[in-house]
């Protein structure tokens, strides 16, 4: 039997209806508008595509958004100086800088400059603190959004086997703490791998739940997992153009080969991508209503 799919687009949709009651209860109630500012540097294709996704999806809820688009070579100082800008702006309750950054930026410098209380990315230090800790704070998108996909499917992680492949700051080590915390969505066993881990498929094949977030396509085979699995495919490769040019993504699962073998499985695209632009509304909402005292 194929696996069952987690469908992040139809989570996200529910989600986002959520989200556009509440902002526009937010509006009618306490006259409050959350604000997005998305700051793009150079012209990666990749990252225009996800930023314009992200003002849009934030218009279509009633999130004022406004991007910014500087030229590659911008220097560190004036990133900096926008950012400071915005830190003292109102208007905005949450910045978010799209990363990578051209090479001669140093990506620590600017996001640590960010105000934690606008930080909807979740990755500014004070709130990778937090979360480490368990305290309330802007959890990243990534993470967050598995988190929902999880408990939106009535997947318990309680006492289940995580397998984690890949160890970034922005995806493997805040869900690999996230799931450790002693609180629902989190008590599970958890194992991180990464490059130097010598066996993969001894790790991933104990999972009960296998997250890969590794930036390789089509790397984990029906050989890497357990039958009755749940896979949570985190990557988005671009492995080549349609015709009429449009990117063909890939996840680092190889769907296909793990499709009768998984019990449920997220597909790429379709799987986490939709619920990470969802959690970044979800955090701009937050960050407005924490900016007014309303949390
Ligand atoms: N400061 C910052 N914050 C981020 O959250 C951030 C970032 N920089 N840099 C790049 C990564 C990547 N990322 C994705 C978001 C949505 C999809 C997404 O919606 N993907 C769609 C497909 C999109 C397509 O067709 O290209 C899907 O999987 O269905 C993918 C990837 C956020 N990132």
């Amino acid at each position: 039997m194929p696996a069952t799919l987690i469908s992040g687009v139809a989570i996200a949709a529910t989600i986002r209806d959520e989200i556009s009651i509440e902002v526009s209860r937010l509006k009618d109630q306490h006259s409050l508008i959350p604000g997005l500012v998305t700051i793009l540097v150079g012209d990666d294709p990749a990252s225009q595509s996800y930023v314009r996704a992200k003002n849009a999806t934030a218009r279509v809820l009633g999130i004022h958004s406004q991007q910014i688009t500087l030229p590659a070579h911008t220097s560190e100082s004036e990133l900096l100086q926008l950012v400071h800008t915005c830190n003292r702006d109102s208007v905005f309750h949450g910045i978010l800088v799209q990363l990578p950054l051209p090479s001669h930026i140093n990506e620590a410098n600017i996001l640590f400059a960010i105000s934690p209380e606008k930080d909807v990315d979740g990755f500014h230090p004070v709130n990778v603190g937090k979360l480490m800790l368990g305290e309330p704070c802007l959890l990243p998108c990534t993470p967050q959004g598995i988190l929902e996909l999880l408990e939106r499917t009535n997947i318990s992680t309680s006492g289940a086997e995580v397998v984690i492949v890949g160890r970034s700051n922005i995806v493997g080590k805040p869900i690999a703490n996230l799931m450790l915390q002693k609180r629902p969505g989190g008590n599970a066993t958890v194992t991180v791998c990464h490059t130097r881990t010598r066996d993969m498929a001894f790790h991933t094949r104990r999972a009960d739940i296998l997250i890969v977030a590794a930036g390789v396509a089509n790397m984990i085979k029906a050989e890497h997992i357990k039958e009755g699995a749940v896979v949570i495919d985190v990557g988005v490769n671009r492995i080549g153009q349609t015709a009429g040019g449009k990117a063909i993504l890939a996840g680092d699962v190889d769907f296909a080969d793990v499709v009768n073998k998984a019990g449920s499985i997220t597909p790429v695209p379709g799987g986490v991508g939709p619920m990470t632009i969802t959690m970044l509304m979800k955090n701009t909402v937050q960050a407005a209503k924490q900016a007014v005292g309303l949390l």
